[in-house]
């Protein structure tokens, strides 16, 4: 068993977990000492300027701004990123939101020396996708997999079935000691490991009609701002902003 629950990083590895307390969404910087290159993961419009002082003050240059899938509650920052540094927007081609990049299952995404690896993990939203770095030991789950929780499936496309089944076979597959860094927490928490979701996650060590019936009668309330973050983030937040977003 495992409980170290921190990552070994290469020296040259840089990694930073960032905060929008609005709709309680991790952004994760990561980058190349070395070679300057960096990617940003699950950026949010309100932080884009923050986030590009950010890659700049690390005297990194943003390669990537990507997704891990076309978010309800909140405008994607990919497409300010992309005004603000010369990146490109990457978000799974199964989403159906434009983007400079998509990608499927197997892709792998390049910066410096260090490689992101695509799984696609739908059931959330159809296009869901997880990034795992095999030589930092971590992985990047979106709302695949939330801490002793998960993504719901009650719109988007959401299936309940479709999204144990990745869970399962896709990130539990994963070395036990696999940092899992989700898109959201809303309890203050912020990473946990293959291994503890495994035995400790409410939903998920459940059987399948269990889980099902749980994620029938969730009963959450429909995200304040699906209405303008979904046709936004169909254009990866650059196009049909809603005015106050407008630069
Ligand atoms: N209240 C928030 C939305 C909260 C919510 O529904 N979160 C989603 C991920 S963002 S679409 C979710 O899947 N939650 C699962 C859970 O068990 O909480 C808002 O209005 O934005």
């Amino acid at each position: 068993q495992s409980v170290r629950g921190h990552a070994t990083m290469a020296s040259n590895f840089v990694f930073r977990q960032l905060f929008d307390t609005k709709s309680s969404t991790y952004t994760y910087l990561l980058g190349d000492a070395e070679s300057k290159d960096a990617v940003l993961i699950d950026p949010v419009i309100e932080h884009a300027k923050r986030d590009a002082q950010l890659v700049k003050d690390l005297n990194l240059n943003l390669k990537f701004a990507i997704n891990t899938h076309m978010h309800a509650d909140h405008i994607t920052g990919t497409g300010e990123l992309k005004k603000l540094t010369n990146c490109k927007s990457v978000i799974s081609k199964a989403s159906g939101a434009k983007a400079d990049i998509h990608i499927d299952e197997s892709d792998v995404i390049e910066f410096g020396t260090h490689k992101l690896r695509v799984f696609s993990t739908p059931g959330h939203t159809n296009g869901c996708v997880t990034y795992y770095i095999p030589e930092q030991g971590m992985a990047f789950t979106g709302d695949a997999l939330l801490i002793r929780g998960c993504g719901r499936t009650d719109f988007q496309e959401g299936n309940s079935t479709n999204l144990y089944e990745n869970v399962h076979g896709k990130i539990f597959s994963l070395p036990d000691e696999t940092i899992l860094y989700p898109a959201h927490d809303y309890k203050g928490m912020m990473s946990t490991t293959v291994d503890e979701e495994k035995r400790l996650n409410p939903r998920l060590t459940k059987s399948l009609s269990e889980f099902v019936e749980i994620m029938e009668n969730l009963n959450l309330a429909y995200p304040k701002m699906i209405d303008k973050a979904l046709p936004a983030n169909k254009a990866c937040g650059l196009y049909d902003l809603p005015e106050e977003y407008q630069t």
